[in-house]
């Protein structure tokens, strides 16, 4: 059986005030849907409720063949900082995912691999920079091989080089099997790698 995120009939409301009502979005595994839609139509919204962060007022999230472990849907942020604990080394960090599951991980490999200098893996969030922050994310993510990718314009921060970077290392996990829901103003990113689009202003 396919690995299977589904979304059906989901309604975000906050204070009364609907953001979208009875949506319906997949995703399987080893492909990428997008989600687009203006500056406040409920994207990261959509996004945390798929996460099982942010309650929906309506409908329903299920994952399809998929075994139940921890850590089968990971999340990339548009802004790493709001999301990293500022206590932590990156090295912690990164290696989390593996200290929870109580299993070994190699983070200089996984520094290596996602084009980190091994020697900023002693620091702490605020002495590098997003684009360096955002690489680590996405070294968390790696170690935590989550069966479904939630991306909030995971390059929104990033120089054209960083963002390249973290779209080809996302695309890795794509290729290894993982879903993806790739949330994006760069309507050309979405429209070259995304079978479905979900559209939130044409609703
Ligand atoms: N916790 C909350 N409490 C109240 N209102 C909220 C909450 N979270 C989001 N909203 C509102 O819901 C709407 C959708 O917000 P959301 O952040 O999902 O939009 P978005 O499409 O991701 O926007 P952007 O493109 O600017 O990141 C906005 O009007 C926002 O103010």
């Amino acid at each position: 059986m396919t690995a299977t995120l589904v979304g059906s009939g989901l309604t975000a409301r906050f204070g009364g005030r609907e953001v979208f009502a009875d949506l319906d979005i997949g995703v399987d595994a080893g492909s990428v849907t997008g989600v687009v839609g203006h500056s406040g139509s409920g994207k990261t919204t959509l996004l945390r409720i798929l996460a099982g962060l942010t309650e929906p007022a309506a409908g329903r999230v299920e994952q399809r063949g998929v075994e139940r472990r921890p850590g089968t849907i990971g999340l990339l942020a548009q802004h790493p900082r709001g999301v990293a604990n500022p206590r932590w080394t990156l090295r912690r960090a990164v290696a989390e995912p593996a200290t929870i599951a109580r299993r070994n991980c190699d983070v200089e490999q996984i520094a290596a691999r996602v084009g980190l200098d091994p020697a900023l893996l002693d620091r702490f969030p605020a002495q590098v920079s997003d684009g360096q922050l955002q690489r680590a994310c996405v070294g968390r993510l790696l170690v935590q091989a989550p069966r479904f990718v939630l991306c909030d314009e995971p390059t929104a921060m990033l120089d054209p080089v960083s963002a390249r970077a973290v779209i080809g290392l996302l695309q890795e996990l794509v290729d290894d099997g993982a879903g993806m829901v790739l949330v994006s103003h760069q309507r050309r990113l979405v429209d070259a790698r995304c079978r479905d689009v979900v559209d939130l202003d044409v609703r």
